[in-house]
């Protein structure tokens, strides 16, 4: 059988595995990427963009009514189908139309089909119709092939056909009564933008709200949820699911309640794309996250693969897994030209921000935007800290931002280093504040020199003046 050569072979066209291509063609190389599905993967069609969409509509009407002058212009309620129609543009309609073309003109070669590993450097591409395709990389094979929702072993429920979060995204219909299992990132954003697409939203919250975020998030997330009629069940979980004939669904809890619902959501975390993935092929456990080390080679695996992106788990989001493409794109390139590899701390071919500042916007609301370590994670890593609450409701951009503003800050701050490790904002619109603290942490900026980082006044951003203020000079 004759194989096809290319320098790289990347499986999953997901915005990761674009950007590693992307990067290793500019590079010099050839590549060539695997597809099962939509170009463009998770977060074009069934995560990012189209639950942002869903989100924005009724976060925007929110802010309208909290502002007298513009409450006074809000007449109607939410245009449902209107939020629905541009949540289809976000996603494109689930046509990849648009990506495809990129990958042309970015000079990637498209292979539609299930990617496998069949040996050294070598995948093997199943098509639609069963034809194989086989091809060779002559420096690396990247698998950036994501992941899916993870469906926990309650009785009943695979069966009941619950939705996941592919879903929750793309629903062409909002659901009378939802009931949500899980109470993390993809539940609570979900939670909000279904009750406030007018469903009626029970959440099961197990191990309380938001739990990897400072609790203070979790506790108003919760307070805010409530608020807007979502049911709020704190330290339960479903124990069996039922769909009956009629299509409702019958979840009973683990302290006895038994709640119907048309839909249930299961949002309990994510299980790695390698099952199918003939992992087995060369060396490797099928169904197993990929761990690698921090130029993405994987451990255990030829000096030949990588993997990049969520199937990694390093940090399942789509901007850390693009700064990932970036340094295994550009660390394949500098290892096929015999070039210097960079892997020292905050190098050009490693990704350490990764371990120490990853931020991300929960788009509840209030919006959850957070970077680096919860003070509890920084204890965890035997740092000595010291930790600045500020109420971000009390400074003057935040009273003109909206009537009753109400949100909270906190810095975790490095007591040895003198600098801050990790930053949490909650309340409106925090999300376009967050980036200023992600430099500060990469940057290792000293708080004696961020006394001379002034915020404009009137702005929010002056939360970072009151908690230098509060922490002292
Ligand atoms: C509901 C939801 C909302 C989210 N919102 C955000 C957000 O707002 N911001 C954010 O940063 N992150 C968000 N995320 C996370 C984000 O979607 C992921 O981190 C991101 O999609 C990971 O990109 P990836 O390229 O690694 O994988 P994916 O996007 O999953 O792409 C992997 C691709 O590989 C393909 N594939 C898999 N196996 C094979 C195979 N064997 N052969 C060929 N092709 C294969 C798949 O079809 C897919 O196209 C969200 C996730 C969810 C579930
Ligand atoms: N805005 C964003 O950045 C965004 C939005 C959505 C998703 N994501 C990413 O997608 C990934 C997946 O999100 P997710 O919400 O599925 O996972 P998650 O890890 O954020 O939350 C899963 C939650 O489910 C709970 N849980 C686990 N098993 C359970 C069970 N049997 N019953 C009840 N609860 C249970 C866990 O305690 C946890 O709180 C996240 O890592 C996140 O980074 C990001």
């Amino acid at each position: 059988m004759t194989s096809i050569e290319y320098d790289v072979i990347v499986i999953g066209a997901g915005p990761v595995g674009e950007n590693v291509a992307d990067r290793v063609v500019q590079g010099g190389l050839t590549a060539a990427i695997v597809e099962r599905e939509l170009v463009g993967g998770e977060c074009s069609y069934w995560a990012c963009m189209p639950t942002k969409a869903l989100l924005r509509s009724g976060s925007a009407l929110r802010a309208a009514r909290q502002l007298p002058g513009a409450r006074e212009a809000v007449t109607g309620a939410l245009d449902v189908a209107a939020v629905l129609g541009r949540r289809d543009e976000f996603a494109s309609n689930w046509q990849d139309d648009g990506q495809v073309s990129w990958l042309e003109s970015a000079g990637i070669v498209l292979h539609r089909g299930q990617g496998r590993l069949a040996g050294d450097r070598v995948v093997e591409v199943t098509g639609a119709g069963g034809a194989v395709v086989t091809l060779t990389a002559r420096h690396a094979v990247v698998v950036a092939t994501g992941s899916s929702a993870l469906l926990p072993d309650v009785p009943g429920l695979r069966e009941s056909q619950p939705w996941t979060s592919r879903e929750a995204a793309a629903a062409k219909e909002v659901p009378g009564r939802l009931v949500v299992i899980g109470a993390g990132v993809v539940a609570t954003e979900m939670a909000t933008a279904y009750s406030t697409l007018g469903s009626s939203v029970t959440l099961l919250a197990r191990h309380g709200v938001l739990p990897a975020a400072e609790p203070f998030a979790g506790e108003r997330v919760t307070a805010s949820l409530r608020e807007a009629g979502v049911s709020v069940r704190l330290g339960t979980e479903a124990v069996s699911v039922k769909r009956d004939q009629a299509g409702a669904v019958h979840i009973e809890t683990a302290d006895g309640e038994r709640i119907e619902a048309d839909e249930v959501l299961v949002a309990v975390g994510r299980t790695p794309n390698t099952g199918d993935l003939g992992l087995d092929r060369v060396g490797l456990a099928p169904g197993a996250w990929l761990a690698v080390d921090d130029t993405m080679r994987v451990a255990g695996g030829g000096q030949w693969l990588y993997a990049a992106g969520d199937v990694n788990r390093r940090a399942l989001l789509t901007h850390q897994g693009k700064y990932q493409a970036r340094a295994v794109g550009d660390v394949i390139v500098a290892r096929a030209k015999g070039e210097k590899v960079d892997d020292g701390s905050w190098g050009r071919h490693v990704a350490t921000a990764d371990a120490r500042a990853v931020p991300q916007v929960v788009f509840t609301d209030p919006e959850v935007a957070s970077v680096g370590l919860t003070a509890a994670a920084a204890e965890a890593a035997g740092l000595r800290i010291r930790v600045v609450d500020y109420n971000l409701g009390a400074v003057a951009g935040a009273a003109l931002h909206s009537e009753g503003y109400q949100g909270q800050a906190r810095m975790v701050v490095d007591e040895d280093g003198k600098v801050i490790v990790g930053l949490t904002l909650v309340g409106p619109d925090v999300a376009e504040l967050i980036h200023a603290a992600t430099i500060a942490i990469v940057g290792e900026v000293p708080l004696d020199r961020l006394w001379h980082a002034v915020p404009a006044y009137p702005t929010v951003s002056e939360i970072w003046l009151r908690l230098l203020e509060t922490y002292g000079r």
